[in-house]
């Protein structure tokens, strides 16, 4: 795993959770503040360097933001590994395509291009994979099964991967900023932080389980939660001269446009 930031550490833990062994597992992280707090956390091998972490892998996880890629990438190349040893690069990174990586890497590399989210922290993530020119079907099995064991995972186009970034990669922080405003608002009413917290925490989680097991699509649950002349359809009413749905399609608009800018520039 190279970068011990949020989204290595939440893969990290996902996989321990999921009962990966600590020895299979090893951190490149260069702020040293954060290597020693991974190592005590995890009991993990946290290393500076890249050709000590990647000698002997068989899979390569960067996780690092899209502009230290290239320096990750040069990294790679000063570095003497074993040519026999076939090694799986997956990247977790934001707008940078799988084509970056196979210009600089060995010809023929295998590059799995991931887009994960930070649920997987409590084995619920949503990951999603495109698979570069040179990625076998073996190869995306194996992506899948190390995502798996944090999640669900969904094979996609590479094309389609700036879209997916917009809705599920950036989609806890849409969630998490309605929790937030959620919980605001019932203080606002006049309710305590902590029920009102406890209530939306599990607001959302019923909500979420119902739009996953009940087999009916999120137009219908929310039709029938508003009675006629009621306060839900009182509430909707001001969302929607509040403009929440517009906001959505511009706000995933902007995100996708963003991952494909990233990938352009590194920026
Ligand atoms: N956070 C999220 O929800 C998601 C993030 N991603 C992607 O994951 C990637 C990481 O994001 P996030 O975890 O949030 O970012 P962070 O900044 O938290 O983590 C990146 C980590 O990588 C370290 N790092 C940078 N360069 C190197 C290097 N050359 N060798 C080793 N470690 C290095 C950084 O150290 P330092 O701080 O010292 O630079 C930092 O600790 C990004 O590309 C992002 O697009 C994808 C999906 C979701
Ligand atoms: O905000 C970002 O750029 C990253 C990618 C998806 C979620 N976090």
């Amino acid at each position: 795993m190279i970068g011990g930031g949020r989204i290595g550490e939440a893969l990290v833990s996902g996989l321990l959770q999921s009962g990966f062994a600590t020895k299979d597992l090893v951190v490149v992280e260069k702020f040293p503040a954060r290597t020693e707090e991974l190592a005590t956390e995890y009991s993990i091998r946290v290393t500076d360097s890249i050709a000590d972490a990647a000698e002997g892998a068989d899979v390569l996880v960067i996780a690092v933001k899209p502009g230290d890629v290239d320096v990750v990438l040069a990294d790679l190349g000063k570095a003497d590994l074993d040519s026999d040893r076939e090694k799986l690069l997956m990247s977790l990174v934001a707008g940078v395509p799988t084509s970056r990586y196979e210009n600089k890497l060995p010809a023929g590399s295998p590059v799995v291009r991931v887009m994960p989210n930070t649920p997987m922290l409590v084995g619920e993530g949503a990951s999603v994979i495109a698979a570069g020119r040179h990625v076998k079907p073996d190869h995306l099995a194996l992506a899948r099964e190390i995502l798996e064991s944090v999640g669900t995972v969904t094979v996609v186009p590479e094309s389609q991967i700036d879209a997916v970034t917009a809705v599920s990669g950036s989609g806890p922080a849409y969630f998490f900023l309605v929790a937030e405003a959620m919980i605001d608002a019932g203080v606002a009413l006049g309710l305590t932080r902590a029920t009102t917290t406890e209530l939306v925490v599990q607001t959302m989680t019923g909500s979420a389980a119902m739009l996953a097991r009940s087999g009916e699509n999120a137009a219908d649950l929310r039709a029938a939660v508003t009675s006629p002349g009621g306060t839900t359809a009182a509430a909707i009413r001001e969302l929607e001269r509040g403009g929440v749905r517009t906001a959505f399609y511009e706000a995933l608009a902007a995100a996708r446009d963003r991952s494909a800018a990233l990938g352009s520039s590194g920026d």
